[in-house]
């Protein structure tokens, strides 16, 4: 086999094993020889070649053996000239690199933080109900000090700002004290940083790094759920830090509790601190978010104006998340400033009609009703009819809630959905869950649940 035939065997494998796996075990492979029917491949480390051997041998002896028909079998050798399986060993076509390099070389290459980006800071954050909790935890941990809730976890569905509040902690902490070494990563750098240590025989050198940080901040921790050695290595980190009164900060797109595939210990672990809620944006959150990146994109595009009424059809249309509302926004700038126009409402229906589309509510009022009555165990009749008992007045109110935030609904319309009340009933009701999902957890949890199961 040719090294072009290698090439082209590498390039199957991208495609059929996927980026991730590429990157991570084959492309550190080297071809060596074919000799009887045995392809040998170079490894960089034990490691690896009996991880790919184990893992991905069949694809890639499939793989030689479309290209070399005569290959039966493939063997690894390590860079060191050592091999994993049998066989005399070859000369290494460059110097190897050994454990001792490994240990001397600059380990900051396993520890660099992810990028942050100066946008996402605080003063960009725009704050409402969905979000003043989290927002306020952030603020708190982000002013440095003596450490009071470790960890802090933000958690919430796609798009609601946990990466964003996790980077203005982060370049507040540093902004605050550029001495601070403060790491954030995603779980899933944090994740290859392990296997490539491992893979590098550098688990000394990771272990040291990661433990001698004063801030830990990892997003999207439930990336590492059912990947058990990293969830261990996690944890030993994790415990490390808190030990040594170091704060960590932890975002994930659901609550501790609901992260399938975790270790219990770890679980707990999460839960041990603060565990703050990014609740789906409402209207007003929305309004503000649109108001807030016009003014930043006036600077861009003095040109453009908006006209009334546009941003608010857009903060009642688009309810799905803020990155597709920043989208469409984005979207409506570049159009106007290209044609020159003042964005109308009708030019914002028709350049926007297929976001709109695909974020139209498909939840209906009915829909929530029927839940909410199952949740609570009560007749459907009673939610909607006029007995005031508490027993029913409390779901109720918790539907109205869920109407507001989850369909276009005007709150005179939920009114008559709910046996003809009026929409100042309703504000109240929505008002009353508001407040009551600060102070009573069994209510947050219990429209959590609710929202969660209309979502499905
Ligand atoms: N309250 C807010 N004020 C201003 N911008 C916001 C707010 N919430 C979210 N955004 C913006 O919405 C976009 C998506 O937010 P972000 O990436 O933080 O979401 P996320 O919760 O981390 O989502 P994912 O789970 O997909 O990673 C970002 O551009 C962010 O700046």
């Amino acid at each position: 086999m040719t090294l072009e035939q290698w090439d082209t065997v590498q390039d199957n494998l991208a495609r059929t094993l996927g980026e991730n796996n590429f990157a991570t075990w084959i492309k550190p492979l080297k071809f060596d020889e074919c000799k009887d029917g045995v392809a040998v491949l170079r490894a960089p480390t034990h490691f690896v070649g009996n991880y790919v051997s184990q893992n991905f041998g069949d694809a890639i002896l499939a793989g030689i053996s479309h290209v070399q028909p005569d290959v039966r079998r493939i063997q690894f050798r390590v860079a060191m000239d050592r091999k994993i399986q049998g066989q005399a060993p070859v000369r290494p076509a460059k110097p190897a690199a050994t454990p001792t390099d490994n240990v001397a070389r600059d380990a900051s290459d396993l520890l660099p933080s992810a990028p942050l980006e100066p946008r996402l800071n605080f003063d960009n954050f725009v704050v409402g109900k969905p979000n003043e909790l989290a927002n306020a935890a952030a603020r708190r941990v982000a002013e440095g000090g003596p450490v009071t809730f470790n960890p802090l976890f933000l958690h919430g569905g796609v798009g609601l700002g946990k990466t964003h509040l996790m980077h203005a902690i982060a370049l507040e902490l540093r902004a605050r004290n550029p001495e601070l070494n403060v790491l954030y990563l995603s779980a899933e750098q944090f994740m290859y940083r392990f296997v490539q240590a491992l893979r590098d025989r550098r688990m000394m050198d990771f272990k040291s790094l990661f433990r001698s940080v004063d801030v830990l901040m990892v997003d999207d921790v439930q990336f590492i759920a059912g990947k058990d050695s990293t969830q261990e290595e996690f944890f030993h980190t994790f415990n490390t830090l808190v030990d040594q009164n170091k704060q960590i900060v932890i975002s994930a797109d659901r609550a501790p509790d609901e992260i399938k595939d975790m270790e219990n210990r770890i679980r707990s672990r999460l839960q041990s601190g603060l565990v703050v809620d990014l609740h789906p944006t409402d209207y007003e959150l929305r309004l503000g978010i649109l108001q807030s990146k016009c003014e930043s994109h006036g600077v861009h595009y003095p040109d453009v104006i908006i006209e009334d009424g546009v941003l608010a059809f857009l903060a009642h249309r688009i309810s799905s998340n803020v990155r597709v509302l920043e989208g469409a926004l984005n979207r409506l700038y570049a159009f106007a400033s290209l044609v020159g126009k003042p964005v109308t409402l009708e030019l914002a229906q028709d350049c926007l009609s297929d976001v709109i589309r695909a974020s139209e509510r498909k939840i209906s009022v009915e829909e929530i009703q029927r839940k909410v009555a199952e949740h609570y165990h009560i007749r459907l009749s009673d939610l909607i009819g006029p007995k005031r008992v508490r027993n029913f007045a409390r779901p109720r109110q918790v539907a109205m809630y869920l109407c507001k935030q989850m369909t276009a609904r005007s709150l005179p319309d939920i009114g008559r959905r709910f046996g003809g009340r009026d929409h100042t009933t309703v504000m109240h009701g929505v008002k009353r869950i508001e407040d009551l999902m600060r102070s009573d957890a069994q209510i947050a949890e219990d429209v959590e649940l609710l929202r969660r199961a209309l979502e499905e």
